[in-house]
C-alpha cells in the first residue's frame, strides 16, 4: 500500500504522540482486563415522545434507574442527521494539518474547537483514541467559508435547533418530574446560545503495533451539563454505560437507527439531588479497519447560572447533598482537577460531607 504523504494524512498522529503510554508496562493489564464488557449488552429503555400517556413517568423512572434512555418521534428529522453525518465524514476527512490550522470557519470561534487524543492523559485508561469538533453554539458566520465547512455549518444550525428544542422539552419534564410540578423549560437557564454540539469521530486502531492496546475511543466520563443527545451516526457500535458501579459492569449499547440516545448529566444529578444519575459512559475503539462518527448535544446553562439541589419531600430525602455552584465554577474546577490530576473529579467537588453517597461518579 502507498505511504499516504504527510501532509495528505487525515489522522491525527495518535500512535506516535501516545507511544510511550502505547508502549508502557500498562498495556498488558489493559489487555488482560477485557472481560468487563457486557458484550451481549442489555437493551436501554426506549421512550416513544408520541405516547404522551407514558413518556413522562417513563423518563422520570429512566432518568433515576439508568441515567440513560432512548427516545423515538424526537423530532430531529432522520434527513438531517444523514446529512450532518455526510458533511462531518467531509471535514474530518481533511488533512490533518488543514484540521489543525484553525477554526472551521463561521462556526466556532477558537483553533481549539478541534481536539484529538488526551493531551493531560499520563496513563492509557485516560487516553481517548478520537479526534472531535467542540462547537459552541454562540458562534455566528463571519466571511466566506470553503464549501465544505460552509454546508456543515448550515445542517449544524439547524440540528443544533432541532436538539435544542427536544432537550429543553426533556430537561422540562425531567425537572417538572421531581415534584409533580408544571413543565417549564425556562427553569434550568438554558438557551441555545448556551449550549454545545460536539462532531466525534473515532479512528480505528492499527491492525499491529503497541496501538492495539488503546481501548477507548472515549475514555470513562460523565457529562458536565444538565442533559445530552447522542446520535450514533453508524451501525458500528462500541459506546458503553456503566450499569452497576459497585460490580463494574459495562453494558453495551447497539445503534438503533431511528432513536436518539438520551443522558442526564451533572447538573441535572446535583439539581435533582441525585435521584436523577449522571452515569459513567465510555466508547471502545472500532475494530481495525472500522471508523465510527457521532455526535453530541450537550444542554448547558450560562456560566453563572447557579445550580442548586432541589429537594423533595416526595423524593424521600430533604437534605441538600450538594453545596450551590455556578456552572463556570463547575467548569473551571473540572478543567483544574485534569490538568494536576489528568481526571475529572465532578461532582464529587461540590458534595456537603456527611450526606449519602452518590454512587455513579
Ligand atoms: O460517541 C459516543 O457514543 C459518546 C460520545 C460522548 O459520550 C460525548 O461526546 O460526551
Ligand atoms: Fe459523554
Amino acid at each position: 500500500m502507498l505511504k499516504v504523504k504527510e501532509e495528505e494524512e487525515e489522522n491525527p498522529p495518535l500512535m506516535a504522540t501516545y507511544k510511550h503510554l502505547l508502549d508502557g508496562p500498562e498495556q498488558q493489564r489493559l489487555l488482560l482486563d477485557n472481560n468487563d464488557d457486557d458484550e451481549d449488552g442489555q437493551v436501554l429503555p426506549v421512550i416513544d415522545l408520541h405516547d404522551d400517556e407514558h413518556c413522562r413517568a417513563a423518563m422520570v423512572h429512566a432518568a433515576s434507574e439508568w441515567g440513560f434512555f432512548q427516545v423515538t418521534n424526537h423530532g430531529v428529522p432522520q434527513p438531517l442527521l444523514d446529512e450532518l453525518h455526510e458533511a462531518q465524514v467531509a471535514v474530518f476527512r481533511r488533512p490533518f494539518q488543514c484540521k489543525l490550522r484553525g477554526p472551521l470557519q463561521g462556526l466556532e470561534s477558537s483553533p481549539e474547537s478541534y481536539r484529538w487524543g488526551t493531551p493531560t492523559a499520563t496513563c492509557l485508561e485516560q487516553l481517548s483514541w478520537s479526534e472531535a469538533y467542540h462547537i459552541p453554539m454562540t458562534t455566528t458566520s463571519d466571511g466566506a467559508a470553503d464549501t465544505k465547512t460552509s454546508r456543515l455549518r448550515l445542517v449544524v444550525e439547524e440540528v443544533s435547533a432541532a436538539m435544542s428544542k427536544l432537550a429543553m422539552q426533556l430537561a422540562g419534564i425531567l425537572v417538572a418530574g421531581l415534584d409533580n410540578e408544571e413543565e417549564d423549560t425556562a427553569v434550568v437557564g438554558c438557551t441555545r446560545d448556551t449550549c454545545f454540539l460536539r462532531l466525534n469521530r473515532y479512528p480505528a486502531a492499527p491492525a499491529s503495533g503497541g496501538a492495539k492496546a488503546a481501548r477507548f475511543g472515549l475514555c470513562a466520563h460523565t457529562d458536565s451539563d444538565f442533559v445530552t443527545i447522542l446520535h450514533q451516526q453508524d451501525a458500528v457500535g462500541g459506546l458503553q454505560v456503566l450499569k452497576d458501579k459497585e460490580a463494574g459492569r459495562w453494558v453495551a449499547v447497539r445503534p438503533n437507527p431511528g432513536a436518539l440516545i438520551v443522558n442526564v448529566g451533572d447538573l441535572l444529578q446535583a439539581w435533582s439531588n441525585d435521584r436523577y444519575r449522571s452515569i459513567q459512559h465510555r466508547v471502545v475503539v472500532p475494530a481495525a479497519a472500522a471508523e465510527r462518527f457521532s455526535v453530541a448535544f450537550f444542554l448547558c446553562p450560562a456560566d453563572d447560572r447557579l445550580i442548586r439541589p432541589h429537594c423533595t419531600t416526595s423524593g424521600g430525602d430533604d437534605t441538600p447533598r450538594y453545596r450551590s455552584f455556578t456552572f463556570g465554577e463547575y467548569r473551571n474546577q473540572v478543567r483544574e482537577d485534569v490538568r494536576l490530576t489528568g481526571r475529572k473529579l465532578g461532582l464529587q467537588r461540590f458534595r456537603i460531607e456527611g450526606s449519602s453517597s452518590c454512587g455513579p461518579l
